[in-house]
């Protein structure tokens, strides 16, 4: 089969315009980026948001290989089965960082006959959101230290100097990191401010850090807010540190807000694409699901809501990731939660999920997990039931998507759609990667016969438990456990947030993608675990409060052989090499 670059390269895609034209967007309301990609206007926003509103799809997952089981490839080939069908659709994702792009798992465009399409720009800058966080995020982190280096070396005459309000900000209160859109290992801890001795030209030093623009607060904020005016609030909001009388100094006290948001202005609408079969799609935001809530903009589901009858959107990773914050976090901040839910489940990640391979992280996968193994499928089975019922949680109906890869075995997943049926889900057989919509058409019939359920969407806490509850609440209800472990700094941590008024907000955990506990060696359905709380940050902006889990990293790093070693161009500008 050809490769998702090439398939994507040779696509004979419709111009923006037409798409656009299709979806219902008048010209006035587009904004053209070139031939395949376009700016949707805040107008559009208004009159998507009053115009009657469509059903929401959220497609997750089981837990995953480090490769990902294919819930893009699904929400993008379900899509398109949806359109084969004659339905009025539209797809809604996340746009890829460069992280995991040059890093391990390749491109987040979709794959096959199921891709966004032109999938190199999808994959690189597209219409540079992502770029548009950073130098907002680093902006107010140039800010907060500079305010510390002035306010330090003008003390009480800073007033006078600068007619601004003297705010207590020391380098020591700064809580506020720098992001790069990169996996980054060495820049995960670092010292700045360094200067020859006795001198302080080069700012204050302090120790500091750089996470992936993917774990900024800007980009959960981008993805949460509810409109342009939201956007600007929620940015007032950040707190960029502590002064030193242990209060928060926000990005309003310090002015650096409206610059930030002028920066994100245009990052602020989303970026109208297509699939390689027409189907309108909406590209915006981009959080990972393991150090961020890893879910596509709100904004973007409410402009797809109220053009088309069904919107399909994905959240990041497995259920106990962007598919539990889509509906403790999105949610709220959206007003509405999924109608359904397609579980993506692959041969080769229950086998993962049996216990009976040796997965180290950062190493490649062993080529029996692609071979037929029954007795690792039927352990793994417990995973995708634990998923199945976990998303049932929620009060949504639950669609099993069988994602098929090339090599797997007709009667390993005749048995798996048994299971599945005998489970009392419903379950489709997708083979969107190898035939794009036409093999969805079953799996988009099975979603149509699930949102013609009636949906009883909750969530799983109250906002106004304590944060420690909730806490308790996503380790032993959301992920199994039993319970947490609160180092000495999160119970501080904990009381400080609280103290100061933000003890109602919901909680993102950073957690491991790679089993629904802390722990990434725990496969299949763990129990008996406790989960390691490390520290809580505060992201009164976004409106959650981050919780710090086990050993996860907010800068991933690269691996031995990362994925940039296929990429070139060619002579005539053309990209290749990207999965
Ligand atoms: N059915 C399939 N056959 C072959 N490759 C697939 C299939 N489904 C997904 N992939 C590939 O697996 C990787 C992960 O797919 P993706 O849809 O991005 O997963 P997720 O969104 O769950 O991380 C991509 O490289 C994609 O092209
Ligand atoms: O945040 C993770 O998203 P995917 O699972 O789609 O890679
Ligand atoms: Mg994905």
């Amino acid at each position: 089969m050809k490769s998702d670059i090439v398939i994507s390269q040779s696509a004979d895609l419709a111009p923006i315009t037409d798409i656009a034209a299709a979806a219902g967007i008048q010209p006035h309301e587009l904004v053209p980026q070139g031939q395949y990609k376009a700016k949707l206007s805040h107008q559009l926003l208004k009159r998507a948001s009053d115009a009657p509103q469509g059903k929401l799809v959220l497609v997750t997952a089981i837990t995953p290989t480090p490769l990902g089981e294919g819930k893009t490839v699904t929400t993008i080939g379900l899509s398109q089965g949806l359109k084969a069908i004659g339905q009025k659709v539209m797809a809604c994702i996340r746009q890829p960082s460069m992280g995991p792009v040059f890093g391990v798992k390749g491109g987040a465009a979709g794959g096959g006959y199921s891709q966004v399409a032109p999938m190199e720009e999808m994959n690189l800058h597209l219409t540079g959101d992502i770029h548009a966080v950073t130098a907002a995020h680093n902006l107010a982190a140039a800010a907060i230290d500079a305010r510390a280096y002035h306010e330090q070396r003008h003390g009480d005459q800073f007033e006078s100097r600068t007619g601004l309000p003297r705010l207590g900000v020391t380098a020591e209160g700064i809580v506020w990191n720098r992001v790069v859109d990169m996996n980054d290992r060495a820049l995960r801890r670092i010292r700045i401010g360094l200067n020859e001795p006795g001198r302080t030209v080069n700012g204050l030093e302090r120790e500091s850090g750089f996470d992936i623009s993917a774990a900024s607060e800007l980009m959960a904020i981008l993805a949460l807010a509810k409109d342009l005016g939201d956007l600007r609030k929620r940015l007032g909001q950040v707190v960029l540190a502590y002064d030193d009388q242990d209060q928060p100094v926000t990005a309003e006290q310090i002015g650096v807000a409206g610059a930030m948001a002028a920066i994100l202005r245009d990052a602020a609408q989303p970026t109208l694409m297509q699939s390689l079969e027409g189907v309108p799609t909406l590209v915006h935001a981009g959080p990972f699901a393991n150090i961020a809530h890893g879910n596509s903009s709100v904004i973007a589901d409410r402009i797809a809501l109220g053009l088309a009858d069904v919107v399909v959107t994905e959240g990041g990773f497995g259920s106990d990731m962007g598919f539990e914050k889509a509906c403790n976090i999105k949610a709220r901040a959206a007003g509405r939660g999924p109608d359904a839910a397609v579980v993506v489940a692959t041969l080769r990640g229950l086998k993962a999920n049996s216990g009976r391979y040796d997965l180290r992280p950062g190493q490649p996968l062993p080529d029996a997990l692609f071979q037929e193994d029954s007795e690792a499928l039927v352990d793994g089975f417990a995973n995708l039931k634990w998923h199945i019922d976990n998303a049932r949680r929620y009060g949504v109906p639950v669609v099993v998507a069988l994602n098929r890869f090339p090599d797997d075995s007709d009667a390993e997943l005749a048995w798996l759609e048994e299971r599945v049926r005998e489970s009392g889900a419903s379950v489709a057989l997708s083979e969107a990667f190898a035939k794009g919509g036409e093999g969805a058409k079953s799996l988009a019939e099975a979603v149509m016969a699930a949102l013609s359920e009636p949906a009883d969407f909750r969530h799983l806490y109250e906002l106004d438990q304590p944060l420690e509850a909730k806490l308790l609440t996503l380790a032993e209800v959301a992920y199994g456990g039993d319970g947490i472990e609160l180092s000495e700094l999160a119970k501080a941590d904990i009381e400080r947030l609280t103290v100061l008024g933000y003890g109602n907000l919901p909680l993102c955990m950073a957690k491991t993608p790679l089993s629904i506990s802390h722990d990434p060696a725990l496969k299949g359905v763990p129990s008996g675990f406790t989960i390691p709380i490390r520290g809580l940050r505060l992201c009164a902006g976004a409106g959650f409060v981050y919780a710090l889990t086990g050993n996860v990293m907010t800068m991933p790093g690269l691996p031995e052989r990362p994925a940039y070693l296929s990429i070139d161009i060619d002579e005539d500008g053309n990209i290749t090499g990207i999965d």
